[in-house]
């Protein structure tokens, strides 16, 4: 049977974050005939194997943490509360569901024709999209967005494909009582404390010293120190070169770490080694769209690429920052240019802030001290830093406080604040609000010149000396 023939304004494929913003301001807003295909949930990454599943199971970590201390504060508690791992990941996911459906009536209100489907570029205008009952269509588009996403990546160990990377982690509807995370950034770091916050022994294997190696060295300093207080196994300098199913659900991982060579019997083994573009179905060679050498679209700052009607964002970019509201602005941003009558609209990807959902959490904007004396020169640096015991840690013992930390790096002779990195409890809401201020350019005197809020942590970075 021929193909049924559509044509449109703007063609959206991928519906996570970057798409579906793109595609409803385009069409919600300025009236653009689009169409958007997604082949799996409407979501994306973000809200059914990202952020959204996580920060919900940040948060039962959390309670479980605040459990284990409201015996400091006179609570008779149990400090080992069971958790209910199956009722919770079925609640979990039944909001989940309940957010996917709420997702296709946001289409529907904007008018964004949904079309449930695989698609694959014909040429530079054409797109075929194969839907669930096989049924195909070709689409012909004036322009193109290509907002693909990521997928997480399996190293070359033998066995690798026994154990399960994020996505994996929310299919898991039993609790691992031991589990092996591999990985140093975000998402290892996330998962690894929610993990040994919920009960689980949880190892940590990283190859260096330290983890979230991108971030300001006091960051990875005081949260390597933490996640050791609160008894994560890490084993430094390590590697690994077999996994193997051993019977009854378990595995077992060979590995190399600083202290030898050893072996680890585990529920489950997690690999949080990073992610790559989601461009296998896309046949992207035909329209002749370049990459870089990871594999990533390459854009500009206006999100084209080298085809004129081609336009490309979120993780599936060379953009550096996979991060959900980094994907919604520079879609909503495009649109905005393409469709709204603003020539100029683009994302503006400096000072970025974003949050690692650590136990505790860890805050991040602008440069860190390294990189903010390459840039302007020691002696144009000057750093604030305060380390301190929260208020909430008074009623506890000396061994169950955690840390807080914050340094602030400043720049040239008015101290215009460069860098933000901060530790401890509340960083995720905290830095939202600094970070306006030092998007508009704030100095050290501004920050100074706001009257503190006490008791709070945040009051720190306002009086710091
Ligand atoms: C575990 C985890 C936790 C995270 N936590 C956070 C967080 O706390 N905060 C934050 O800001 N970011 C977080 N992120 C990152 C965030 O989820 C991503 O940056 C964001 O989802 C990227 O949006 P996107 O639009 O580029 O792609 P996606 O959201 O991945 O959407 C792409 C969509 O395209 C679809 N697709 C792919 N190929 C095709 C095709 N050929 N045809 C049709 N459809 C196709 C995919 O199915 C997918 O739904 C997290 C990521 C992970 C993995
Ligand atoms: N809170 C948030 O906003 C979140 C955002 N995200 C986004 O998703 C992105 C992807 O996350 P993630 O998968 O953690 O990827 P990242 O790229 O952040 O980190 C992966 C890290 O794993 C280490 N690594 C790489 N290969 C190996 C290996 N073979 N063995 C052991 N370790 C290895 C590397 O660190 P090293 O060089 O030190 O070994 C690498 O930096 C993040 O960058 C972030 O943008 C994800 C989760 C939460
Ligand atoms: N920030 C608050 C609110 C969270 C929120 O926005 N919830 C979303 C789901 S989260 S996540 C899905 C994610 N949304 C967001 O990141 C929020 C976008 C922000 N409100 C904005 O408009 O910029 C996204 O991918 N967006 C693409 C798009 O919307 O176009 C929702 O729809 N809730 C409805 C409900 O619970 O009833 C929180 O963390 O508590």
């Amino acid at each position: 049977m021929a193909p049924i023939q559509k044509e449109c304004d703007y063609l959206v494929i991928g519906g996570g974050s970057g798409g579906l913003a793109s595609a409803r301001r385009a069409s919600g807003m300025y009236g653009a005939k689009a169409i958007a295909i997604e082949n799996k949930r409407l979501g994306g990454t973000c809200v059914n194997v990202g952020c959204v599943p996580k920060k919900i199971t940040w948060n039962a970590a959390s309670i479980a943490e605040t459990i284990k201390e409201a015996k400091a504060y006179g609570f008779s508690v149990s400090e080992t509360a069971p958790f209910d791992w199956p009722t919770f990941t079925k609640k979990r996911d039944a909001y989940i569901r309940r957010l996917n459906g709420i997702y296709e009536k946001n289409l529907k209100n904007d008018k964004v024709e949904y079309l449930h489907g695989t698609a694959s570029f014909v040429d530079g205008h054409t797109v075929k999209v194969v839907l669930d009952d096989q049924t195909e269509i070709s689409v012909k588009a004036k322009k193109i967005l290509v907002a693909v996403g990521g997928y997480p990546i399996l190293p070359s160990v033998e066995g690798a494909e026994l154990g399960i990377t994020s996505d994996g982690f929310f299919e898991l509807h039993t609790q691992p009582k031991k589990a092996a995370v591999v990985g140093a950034g975000y998402i290892a770091v996330e998962m690894a404390g929610m993990l040994h916050a919920l009960g689980t022994e949880t190892h940590l294997f990283i190859r260096h010293d330290t983890f979230l190696r991108t971030f300001d060295p006091m960051v990875q300093e005081k949260i390597v120190a933490e996640y050791e207080r609160q008894g994560i196994h890490i084993h430094k300098g390590s590697s690994q070169s077999k996994l193997e199913d051993i019977g009854n659900g378990q595995k077992r991982l060979h590995y190399k770490d600083k202290n030898g060579e050893g072996t680890l019997d585990v529920d489950t083994c997690l690999w949080a080694i990073g992610r790559a573009p989601e461009l296998e179905k896309l046949n992207l060679d035909v329209t002749k769209v370049k990459r870089d050498e990871k594999n990533h679209i390459i854009v500009d700052e206006y999100q084209n690429t080298n085809i004129p009607q081609i336009y490309a964002l979120g993780d599936v970019c060379n953009q550096n920052f996979e991060l959900t509201p980094v994907a919604i602005a520079a879609g909503r941003r495009l649109s905005d240019r393409l469709f709204g009558g603003q020539p100029d609209a683009h994302l503006d990807y400096s000072n970025i802030p974003s949050v690692v959902f650590a136990h505790p959490e860890v805050g991040s904007i602008g440069l860190t001290e390294p990189a903010a004396r390459e840039k302007y020169g020691d002696e144009n640096i000057k750093v604030y830093n305060s380390s301190f015991t929260a208020m909430y840690y008074s009623m506890m013992e000396p061994e169950d406080k955690g840390p807080t930390s914050y340094k602030l790096v400043c720049a040239g002779k008015e101290e215009k604040v460069v860098g933000m990195h901060i530790l401890g409890l509340g960083s995720g809401e905290i830095l939202q609000g600094f970070g306006v201020a030092i998007k508009m350019g704030a100095t050290k005197a501004d920050f100074d010149r706001c009257v503190a809020i006490h008791p709070t942590s945040a009051e720190e970075l306002v009086t710091m000396k």
